[in-house]
């Protein structure tokens, strides 16, 4: 007690000392009000004002800064991660770094309030295939970041190549029909052979329906939105015309096609009652026939056929009479249905294809004048000029011809989308006629089957 009494009167002697004597330094001289010129004159002194405006200068700047940065950082680590795993693509079985590379769904970064959307992680499987790829370069061209998965059936590098050494792009060796574990926030379901001719060689039943399973459970696990992409084979060989999605269709479930047909209709019922049953955001797109550049050369398909065989100056296979109907949609079209419906509230099914609907007799003529009216430098009606230029310098055999074949089995003898639905609902629809789109397609397999006759040292 004697002693605190002791230490309290000294701190009063403390403070009685004249400010003179007492160090500038100590709180109690700035209490002072004599001590305000005082400090001025400190602040004034030697450019110290500067100074702390170049500081406060530098700290603001850095504070608006930050969030940009904070976006680019999270960028080139997952860049990095991602190389570490495998430099943009992975052989072998994916290892949990694929996964942890920059944290959940879409949530890389931070976006300052009111500054664009939020990136948003999404998978794409079967994103090395024809419609697939297409799909990646219009998500990464908006800004997201895309993980593909795909086995390479009928994907291929090439249609990705382009985008190796994206920082927001990623490539996973992966067959669906084995679970894998993704933090994504949207889940575009594509990957199945869809040729008859693949289908009807490796039945792929199982990618359909444990594919679209496993999927399934991720988007649940992670709360990710999931998008089928079913097909127009659903309706079978249909009785009604032109299909509407509330039409349930004429399958035959023990044919040839039916892994496929069957298959995306089981695929169809997974993702009802994962939406109804586990709440999972799911959207369905039924695809009319569709082309465009990267369709595998020998794909089968009647558009990819007949373009490849003029230019390789083989006649036009056409199955049965000719007189069977289809609709063809142009890739982009396609691709523009596709993201419509995943960022729209609707489930649907959506039909989602270009109701312009040819016999195949039809398509086998327009094919041919394509390249005729390019060779003789035509002017093509419904094609911009650039675009009738690029055919135009491209030697196309003019006399293409046409060889009939046996048709095959359960073969739809005519499709044409009822696209009302998708139109109201998704305020979308075709923009790309066949007439347009051929020529683009035309070049793209011109280009590669010149390549591929290169490599063979023809
Ligand atoms: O894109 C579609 O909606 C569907 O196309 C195909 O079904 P399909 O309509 O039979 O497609 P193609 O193989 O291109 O055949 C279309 C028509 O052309 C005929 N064709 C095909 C190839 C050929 O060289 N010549 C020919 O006349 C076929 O017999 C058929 O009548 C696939 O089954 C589906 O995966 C896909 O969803």
């Amino acid at each position: 007690m004697k002693q605190l009494h002791k230490q309290m009167s000294s701190k009063r002697d403390e403070e009685t000392i004249p400010m003179s004597q007492s160090s500038p330094y100590s709180p109690k001289t700035l209490k002072h009000p004599r001590s305000l010129p005082r400090s001025l004159h400190y602040l004034f002194r030697e450019q110290r004002l500067l100074f702390i405006l170049v500081g406060i200068l530098i700290g603001s700047t850095f504070f608006i800064l930050q969030p940009s940065l904070s976006r680019l950082g999270a960028a080139e680590s997952t860049s990095l991660i991602t190389r570490s795993v495998s430099y943009a693509v992975t052989d072998s079985p994916p290892s949990r770094s694929t996964f942890n590379s920059g944290g959940g769904g879409g949530r890389t970064g931070r976006v300052p309030v009111g500054i664009g959307r939020k990136r948003l992680r999404i998978v794409v499987t079967g994103g090395a295939g024809f419609v697939g790829s297409h799909l990646v370069d219009k998500l990464i061209g908006r800004g997201d970041e895309v993980i593909v998965i795909d086995n390479f059936f009928t994907g291929r590098k090439e249609n990705l190549v382009h985008l190796f050494s994206n920082p927001r792009f990623e490539l996973i060796r992966h067959d669906v029909v084995e679970p894998i574990l993704l933090e994504v926030d949207q889940i575009y379901h594509l990957a199945c052979p869809a040729s008859p001719v693949h289908y009807k060689y490796n039945p792929f039943y199982k990618t359909n329906v444990m594919g679209t399973l496993n999927m399934l459970g991720l988007a649940k696990r992670v709360g990710a939105r999931f998008l089928l992409t079913s097909t127009s084979e659903v309706y079978g060989d249909p009785l009604e015309h032109p299909q509407k999605e509330t039409y349930w269709g004429n399958v035959n479930p023990i044919g040839e096609r039916s892994c496929y047909d069957e298959g995306k209709r089981t695929a169809e019922t997974l993702a009802m009652d994962y939406h109804r049953g586990a709440g999972v955001e799911v959207r369905i797109a039924r695809i009319f026939n569709t082309y465009g550049p990267r369709m595998c050369l020998d794909d089968g398909r009647v558009v990819s056929n007949f373009v490849a065989q003029t230019i390789r100056k083989h006649p036009m296979t056409v199955y049965g009479d000719g007189k069977q109907t289809r609709s063809f949609q142009y890739v982009s079209d396609l691709v523009e249905g596709l993201v419509a419906l995943m960022e729209n509230d609707h489930v649907g099914p959506f039909n989602l294809g270009n109701p312009g609907e040819f016999t195949m007799l039809e398509l086998a003529e327009k094919s041919a004048s394509t390249f005729k009216m390019s060779h003789k430098e035509t002017p093509i009606p419904c094609m911009k000029w650039e675009l009738c230029v690029q055919v135009v310098k491209e030697v196309i055999d003019p006399s293409a011809t046409i060889e009939f074949k046996p048709n095959t089995a359960d073969d739809p003898h005519k499709r044409k989308p009822d696209i009302s639905k998708a139109k109201e609902q998704l305020n979308w629809e075709p923009k790309i006629s066949l007439r347009e789109g051929l020529p683009r397609m035309v070049s793209d397999f011109r280009n590669r089957i010149l390549n591929e006759d290169e490599g063979k040292g023809l």
